[in-house]
């Protein structure tokens, strides 16, 4: 699988672990940064993971900051980006079984390095179920137009 992985400072630790176990696992990874523990912005790496979902170049995204929140609100911007923080590995599960959660976000503050570790493997080999959750990810597609169009003003 293709993934693409970037933090800010606080989550620039545990992605460098991230990279690591996926490449060890054999997935095509991009590490889009950040490259130190320098302070730097995290809506800058949310939007290089995120438009590489809009435009199909990566298959899913994992995005690393404080709490996961922020990368979630900047990535969200982007068509076509269901991004989401999830907590333990039952959201991590349910986030792609219900809701094909394409950007995985995480804190790095606030969740051990194994149960990131543990959610990650849970969110990669989790299949979308599709059905009656099909319906509503349109239904979210669709409400992308009404933002574009301003309908909903
Ligand atoms: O975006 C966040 C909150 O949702 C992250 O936790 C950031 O990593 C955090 O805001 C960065 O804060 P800092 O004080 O500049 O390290």
């Amino acid at each position: 699988m293709r993934i693409a992985v970037a933090s800010d400072h606080r989550g620039f630790q545990i992605k460098e672990q991230i990279v690591d176990m996926l490449r060890d696992k054999g997935h095509d990874v991009e590490d889009a940064g950040t490259t130190g523990p320098e302070s730097v912005d995290y809506p800058d790496f949310a939007a290089i993971v995120a438009k590489k979902i809009s435009n199909g170049t990566t298959d899913r995204g994992i995005l690393i900051c404080g709490t996961g929140i922020g990368m979630a609100i900047a990535a969200n911007k982007f068509p076509g980006v269901r991004a989401a923080p999830c907590t333990d590995e039952v959201t991590a599960e349910i986030s792609r079984r219900h809701n094909d959660l394409n950007v995985l976000c995480l804190s790095a503050d606030l969740i051990s390095p194994r149960t990131v570790e543990r959610m990650i493997e849970t969110w990669v080999n989790t299949e979308f179920e599709g059905g009656r959750h099909l319906r509503r990810i349109q239904k979210i597609d669709e409400l992308e137009c009404c933002k574009k169009d301003g309908e909903n003003e």
